[in-house]
């Protein structure tokens, strides 16, 4: 069964234009997809219905073979979400936010003080956890958000252009953490304008434009002999 299962999806924003039309992909166990498209393509929107941020108006969505819009907190349960920006609350200090993330998980004491030292020991925040979130960098943010997001150990990780905004150390760490999440059985699907990372890192790859997938799959069957950014550029101009 699926991961994550995307059947005719179709997002219409009040404007009353298609965000997204009737668009199709599956995600198993072991795999990183990459989302690549334009500015504007269609990938958060995507994203946003996946994680049940907001509705859509035709297609299906399941998570582990159950609906986003009939099940929501049990797909949610098996789900993190990292946005494109971490907005996180501010006036706690990253422990406390991080905390409330993992009570909300229902995760054991001993499974999120683990989980606290490896990543926080990880990436470098273990000493800044104890500060206010306000006084943090925007990478400090997204590194927080990333150890909330590791801190459940969830089948699926959805992530919207992780990359940005990362030092070359976090995004060498985030890259390892996610080989890790999806050698251990999990599934990561994230959005990335940065098509070098996404060809070395993903094994599939989703494309889409003006809303439509044009192409998905496994990433040689996707871009042949050319490299990615070779094949993205020959479709986005078709
Ligand atoms: N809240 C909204 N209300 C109306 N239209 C929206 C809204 N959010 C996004 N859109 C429109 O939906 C389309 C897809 O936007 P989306 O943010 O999903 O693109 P994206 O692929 O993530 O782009 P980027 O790479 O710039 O982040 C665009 O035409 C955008 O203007």
């Amino acid at each position: 069964m699926s991961v994550l299962n995307i059947k005719n999806l179709t997002k219409v924003y009040d404007n009353k234009k298609k965000a997204v039309d009737d668009l199709s992909l599956s995600i198993e166990a072991g795999d990183i997809m990459g989302f690549i498209g334009a500015n504007g393509a269609g990938k958060t929107t995507t994203l946003k219905a996946v994680v049940g941020i907001h509705g859509f108006e035709e297609g299906e969505i399941t998570i582990g073979g159950h609906s986003i819009k009939k099940e929501p907190i049990l797909c949610k349960s098996m789900l993190a979400y990292i946005p494109d920006n971490p907005d996180l609350y501010e006036h706690l200090t990253g422990y406390q936010y991080i905390n409330f993330i993992a009570d909300l998980y229902n995760v054991s004491t001993s499974l999120r003080s683990q989980a606290l030292k490896k990543y926080g020991d990880m990436f470098e925040m273990t000493s800044n956890l104890t500060h206010v979130i306000s006084s943090y960098s925007h990478g400090m943010k997204q590194r927080t958000a990333i150890i909330s997001a590791l801190v459940h150990s969830p089948d699926l990780l959805i992530l919207d252009e992780p990359f940005v905004g990362l030092d070359p150390k976090a995004t060498f760490l985030l890259k390892q953490v996610m080989q890790e999440r999806v050698s251990s059985g999990g599934a990561i699907f994230f959005s990335t304008h940065i098509l070098d990372v996404a060809e070395k890192l993903c094994n599939k790859v989703a494309i889409i434009k003006d809303g439509k997938l044009i192409a998905s799959g496994p990433i040689e069957a996707v871009k042949g002999n050319q490299s990615l950014e070779a094949f993205f550029m020959e479709v986005q101009d078709a």
